[in-house]
């Protein structure tokens, strides 16, 4: 199956609000998410929902980032989570940026995530760094079949530290899990670098499915949990809780 992968040329020096869409996204509804309705927090007021221009009422916004190397998966990943379908055959890389939409229900609360798909080519990498400063969390992945993404998964973290929010939400995904023929990365190897970063950290399958609707409810409830925290609130740990989940569904060691 061929699929175009968006050309957003244009936009390279535009902010997220502003860049334009094409079919592949959601079009207007991604102008929806800042100024006046959103606050710097990311939180519309509650008591006054919003709707997005996907026709979708949600109490507070938030934008993801997915990055890392060209071909680890990234727009799979997304289209997944979105329509759960898998972008199988011959890859086309992501030229500039694209952005999705999607509510979830998180404790009862609608949470809209404005999810941006980046370009993993170095030759784009001026376009997404002015994406970054914009980002309530960013996915950062690599390919369990590409020992090159792993090793490379370090200046990613340089980059963001760089580029990104301080309190940015981060997390590292392993993606391509499916894969284990072709797997030369050991998910102990992908856990052991999260823990020296301090980063959470879970493997996914765009191709199967394992861990991608987590990966993003994981990331919509820690950003929920930090923009409603009262202060006498228990912290909310997004690796107990990937854990947890995973234990309790028993279906994430590939
Ligand atoms: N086996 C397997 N293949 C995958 C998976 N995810 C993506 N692929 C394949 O990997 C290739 C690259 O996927 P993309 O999603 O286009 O990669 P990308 O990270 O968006 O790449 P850029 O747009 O260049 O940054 C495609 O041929 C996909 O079919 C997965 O979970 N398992």
């Amino acid at each position: 199956m061929s699929r175009k992968k968006t050309v957003k040329g244009k936009s390279s020096t535009s902010s997220p609000t502003t860049a334009s869409t094409n079919s592949k996204s959601d079009g207007k509804a991604g102008k929806g998410i800042v100024g006046s309705e959103v606050q710097s927090n990311g939180v519309v007021h509650p008591s006054r929902p919003s709707l997005s221009n996907s026709s979708e009422f949600y109490d507070m916004a938030f934008k993801v980032m997915l990055v890392g190397d060209s071909g680890v998966g990234k727009t799979c990943l997304l289209v997944r989570f979105k329509d759960g379908a898998f972008l199988a055959g011959s890859f086309i890389s992501t030229v500039g940026i694209d952005f999705r939409n999607k509510v979830l229900n998180i404790d009862g609360m609608k949470v809209k995530l404005q999810i941006w798909d980046t370009a993993g080519q170095e030759r784009f990498r001026s376009v997404t760094h002015a994406y970054y400063r914009d980002a309530h969390a960013l996915l950062l992945l690599y390919d369990v079949t590409n020992k090159t993404s792993f090793d490379n998964i370090q200046a990613w973290l340089t980059e963001i530290h760089e580029y990104a929010q301080q309190d940015v939400v981060l997390m590292l995904l392993g993606n391509k899990a499916d894969a284990s023929q072709e797997r030369v990365v050991k998910r102990e190897e992908g856990e052991r670098l999260a823990k020296d970063f301090g980063v959470p950290f879970m493997e996914t399958s765009a191709k199967s499915g394992l861990n991608v609707e987590l990966a993003f409810t994981a990331v919509a409830k820690e950003l929920k949990h930090r923009s409603m925290k009262e202060p006498s609130d228990p912290k909310f740990k997004l690796q107990d809780y990937v854990n947890k989940e995973m234990k309790s569904s028993g279906c994430c060691r590939s």
